[in-house]
């Protein structure tokens, strides 16, 4: 049964970061839509597809969000595109997203918890040159929503807060695409 895992965790906890590593891995990765402008660096179809409202407006979307008056959404047609074609798909999403993403897909969706504890979010944000009175606000809407408690109701959990590639590793792991390496049949104790 082909699988596709959720990447969930709160702010900062890496998910984007793990997801951009994996994607560069080769592991396909669910890409949103957006009414928001390209950046320079950004690539269409990999970062997110760049559409316009009218075009947005027209998708078949599992869940949405409104930002800055800009659209963001996960669409059927990719989910369902991506599943079909892949053994192993992976997509950085939030609880609503996640239940959604239940109903559509039932046992084919497992979610990975990005762990991280609320200092390690504080001091991320701080060096990303964030403000105080957002940092404030953030961690907190996080913290009500439970963001960093659902590693109870995950499938896996990743704890994210020593080197990124001990984190990528596991993650493989998890998705069967990681093996230990096998002992040599010649080796001698
Ligand atoms: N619910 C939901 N949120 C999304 C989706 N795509 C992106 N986001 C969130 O929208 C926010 C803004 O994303 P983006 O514009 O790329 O961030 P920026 O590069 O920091 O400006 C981030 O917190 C994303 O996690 C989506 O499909 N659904
Ligand atoms: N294992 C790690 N160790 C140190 N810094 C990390 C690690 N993983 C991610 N980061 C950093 O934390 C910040 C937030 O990561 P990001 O991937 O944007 O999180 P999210 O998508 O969960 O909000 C980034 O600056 C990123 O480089």
């Amino acid at each position: 049964m082909n699988k596709v895992y959720a990447i969930i965790g709160p702010p900062a906890s890496g998910k984007t970061s793990l997801v951009k590593e994996l994607s560069k891995q080769g592991v396909p990765v669910m890409v949103s839509h957006t009414t928001r402008p390209k950046k320079q660096h950004e690539v269409h179809g990999a970062d997110y597809y760049f559409v316009s409202k009218e075009e947005f407006g027209q998708l078949q979307l599992i869940e949405k969000v409104t930002r800055d008056n800009n659209f963001y959404g996960l669409s059927k047609d990719e989910v369902l595109r991506k599943v079909n074609q892949h053994p192993v798909s992976i997509v950085d999403i939030d609880l609503v997203g996640l239940e959604q993403l239940k109903k559509l897909l039932g046992g084919r969706v497992e979610s990975i918890f990005v762990l991280v504890d609320k200092n390690t979010v504080i001091q991320r944000l701080v060096t990303q040159n964030a403000k105080l009175e957002d940092i404030q606000r953030q961690v907190e809407q996080a913290a009500g929503k439970g963001e960093f408690d659902n590693w109870q109701t995950a499938d896996y959990v990743v704890k994210n807060t020593g080197a990124m590639d001990a984190s990528v590793r596991q993650m493989q792991a998890i998705m069967g695409l990681l093996w230990a390496e096998p002992a040599s049949a010649t080796e001698t104790v």
